[in-house]
């Protein structure tokens, strides 16, 4: 399965630095069009598979140099005009069912930053409603689910989504997609079943995740029904995001790492497994990212879920995850966002070493997780100010430099 083409700022198209992964083409006249992948050698671009003159001709006109960048948490509590909305609006489930107001949020960071793809903002809770699951966002509990299922009377809440009720995340992307044009990707995401069964059963956030790691040993039956439940749902609701517009969807199975790994392969691979099924069938084209936080014991098997991305998080080094994946599997990932905190020297330092370690292709470059509340706003525009003056030719030539040097230095 391959990537498409994650539009850029300059117009179109990214092919050049994924000449194996990304195979749509997206046209300076805005439509999208399939073709093979055009590589490029140094500095001059060429078409390999592609013999499409408009595609060659735009290759040239816009070489892409350098990974395409966007954060996990990118809108929100750290930027002041967040802040500001949030006292205008205060409920986090208002804000982020309204559409003008999540059209408004998810466009702060891109108006701010523009970074390459824009995310809907929204939560991974945002559609449990929609299937029998209500819930609201406490400022300092965070997350609470009125009703958490324990055992098989609590299932009997559960019923298919009905996406009719999420219609505002529907036309949001929609909107979106009109407002970035192909000048960024917008980005759909969904939580996955595990990550979001451990709000369901827990009732909310947890330090620990007693209640369902028991319920794994107590309640199979009653797990794995829920378990189903959530693949179903959120297979449709991710189909649903992107025939409205969502052209990537990042999967968050953030507690999946709270997992022995060899739980995880029970309690989560196969639902995962069983979304990126369904969702290829109907969506082949839309990447798929999979992000789980603290997944340096579960990176080969991320693989078998058939996921296009592996999201890391910064707890791996970039180098040992290229060697233990192999330079085929694309990565996301995986600046520590605390780097945000220190000066901008060392951030630009960091930034260049990540993408050292990615290589010329298939990375993302993204933080290890979420921007962190409290986050200076200028270090995230230093971030994408970097990110826009990479160039991988400069970037590599400097160590082969480097490399031809050694010997003479020798002497
Ligand atoms: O994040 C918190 O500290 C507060 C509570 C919390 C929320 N969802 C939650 C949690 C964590 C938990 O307690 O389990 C639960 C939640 N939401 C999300 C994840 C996935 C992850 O980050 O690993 C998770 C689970 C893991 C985690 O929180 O790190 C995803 C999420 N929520 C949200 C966004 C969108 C965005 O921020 O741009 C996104 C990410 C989209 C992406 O990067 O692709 C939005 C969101 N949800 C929430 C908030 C805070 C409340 C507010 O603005 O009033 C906010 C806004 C913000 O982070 O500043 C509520």
């Amino acid at each position: 399965m391959h990537l498409s083409s994650i539009p850029m700022r300059s117009g179109f198209l990214i092919s050049p630095s994924y000449p194996d992964c990304f195979r749509l083409g997206f046209l300076p006249n805005g439509k999208t069009r399939s073709v093979g992948v055009v590589s490029r050698r140094r500095r001059s671009p060429r078409a390999s598979l592609s013999s499409d003159p408009l595609l060659i001709q735009a290759a040239r006109e816009n070489p892409v140099s350098r990974p395409p960048a966007w954060m996990m948490r990118q809108a929100g509590r750290y930027m002041a005009v967040y802040r500001k909305l949030a006292e205008k609006y205060p409920s986090f489930r208002q804000r982020s069912e309204t559409i003008d107001l999540i059209v408004e949020i998810s466009l702060q960071p891109w108006r701010a930053f523009r970074p390459d793809g824009v995310i809907i903002f929204s939560d991974i809770l945002t559609p449990l409603p929609a299937f029998g699951v209500p819930f609201d966002i406490h400022e300092v509990r965070g997350p609470i689910i009125q009703s958490p299922i324990c055992d098989e009377e609590g299932l009997k809440c559960l019923h298919p989504i009905d996406l009719d009720k999420l219609q505002f995340v529907g036309e949001s992307l929609k909107i979106l997609h009109g407002e970035v044009g192909n000048k960024a990707a917008v980005l759909g995401f969904v939580g996955a079943p595990w990550t979001i069964a451990t709000y369901i059963v827990e009732g909310g956030t947890t330090r620990t995740y007693t209640t369902i790691k028991r319920m794994c040993h107590t309640a199979p039956h009653v797990l794995k029904a829920l378990l189903l439940h959530l693949t179903q749902a959120i297979s449709d609701y991710i189909i649903f995001q992107v025939k409205s517009g969502a052209q990537c969807v990042q999967i968050f199975d953030s507690w999946g790492g709270q997992l022995p790994p060899n739980v995880w392969e029970q309690w989560s691979k196969p639902y995962i497994k069983q979304i990126v099924s369904s969702v290829r069938k109907e969506c082949p084209q839309t990447p798929l990212v999979l992000y789980i936080n603290g997944n340096g014991g579960l990176l080969e098997r991320m693989t078998e879920t058939g996921v296009d991305v592996i999201g890391l998080d910064w707890t791996v080094d970039m180098a040992d995850a290229r060697r233990r994946l192999g330079s085929s599997v694309n990565v996301q990932g995986n600046v520590d966002p605390a780097y945000l905190f220190s000066p901008h020297s060392v951030l630009t330092d960091e930034i260049h070493r990540v993408v050292k370690c990615a290589g010329r292709k298939g990375h993302i470059l993204n933080l290890g997780h979420g921007v962190l509340v409290n986050t200076p706003e200028e270090a995230v525009a230093h971030f994408f100010d970097v990110v826009r003056s990479l160039s991988y030719d400069t970037l590599f030539e400097d160590d082969m430099a480097t490399k031809e040097l050694e010997p003479l230095s020798t002497l």
